[in-house]
């Protein structure tokens, strides 16, 4: 007996037009509570408020969780016994590394940091980034190579929620800014259409393997968990960047690293 048919109630409907269950719908307002989209460091970015230095520490820092993600993506489909799950797993490291043949959003990161005037050799170097980033981002990695497969897989579903913020994103960068240009927002524009692709397989993932209410928790704690990870990096931006400006001894200052 399975708790699925206790907890998936069926209320609400899915993007697919779909009825959704109990469960989804509770992984759903995970990211409406608690999804970064919410942080006031993202309404100073996409609302144009940020200064060119906020823009600049959040490229230098944002690099440090792209460069962790095909890691962390590695690190699970080194623990996955499953042919089936990790060939559905790889097309997520090569969206980030590319191919001989075609860029990836590594590639597509640091011509954004060239666009807001960043040396994209001082980027990939990851000097500047905050202590605080770095801790957040190996926690996701640690919890991903360390955790059962169902809390890892659930861990990524903060991706249900990211072709919103990337939208917004584009929109209010290309308003605002004026290194804002299709070209150097390439990361983003990919993203939105790789992640509902990968979410679309891992929320489905999830649905099938969390199966008893004990199943369904750790599913939904690895999700607050990874809304955790992402908060944490814009609050040690804020902190150091807007709000009292308290830059860590060898995080990023202005005026290093330019190109
Ligand atoms: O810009 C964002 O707000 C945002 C958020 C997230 C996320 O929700 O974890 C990812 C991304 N971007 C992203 O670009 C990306 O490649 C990505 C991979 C993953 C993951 O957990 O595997 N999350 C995210």
């Amino acid at each position: 007996m399975g708790g699925r048919t206790g907890r998936n109630g069926g209320d609400g409907m899915t993007e697919m037009g779909k009825p959704m269950g109990a469960f989804e719908a509770r992984l759903r307002s995970i990211g409406d509570e608690r999804y970064h989209d919410r942080h006031p460091f993202h309404q100073l970015l996409h609302g144009g408020k940020a200064t060119v230095d906020q823009v600049r520490a959040w490229v230098v820092n944002r690099w440090y969780y792209q460069s962790r993600i095909p890691m962390k993506d590695a690190a699970f489909m080194s623990r996955v016994e499953d042919p089936d799950l990790r060939r559905a797993w790889r097309s997520r490291i090569e969206d980030h590394d590319g191919t001989e043949t075609r860029d990836g959003g590594i590639r597509r990161w640091l011509k954004l940091a060239e666009a807001v005037g960043l040396d994209p050799d001082y980027v990939a170097s990851g000097v500047g980034v905050m202590p605080a980033t770095r801790f957040a981002v190996d926690a996701y990695v640690h919890y991903v190579r360390e955790r059962p497969l169902l809390q890892a897989v659930a861990s990524s579903l903060t991706e249900l929620f990211a072709p919103k913020i990337h939208a917004e994103r584009i929109a209010g960068l290309l308003e605002h800014y004026d290194f804002a240009t299709p070209e150097t927002l390439a990361y983003f524009r990919h993203r939105l259409g790789e992640a509902p692709k990968d979410v679309a397989f891992g929320l489905q993932w999830v649905l099938d393997h969390a199966r008893t209410p004990e199943e369904q928790d750790a599913a939904a704690a690895a999700l607050v968990f990874k809304t955790e990870v992402l908060w944490a990096q814009l609050d040690a931006l804020w902190h150091g960047y807007v709000q009292p400006g308290h830059i860590p001894p060898g995080a990023w200052r202005p005026g290093e690293g330019l190109r």
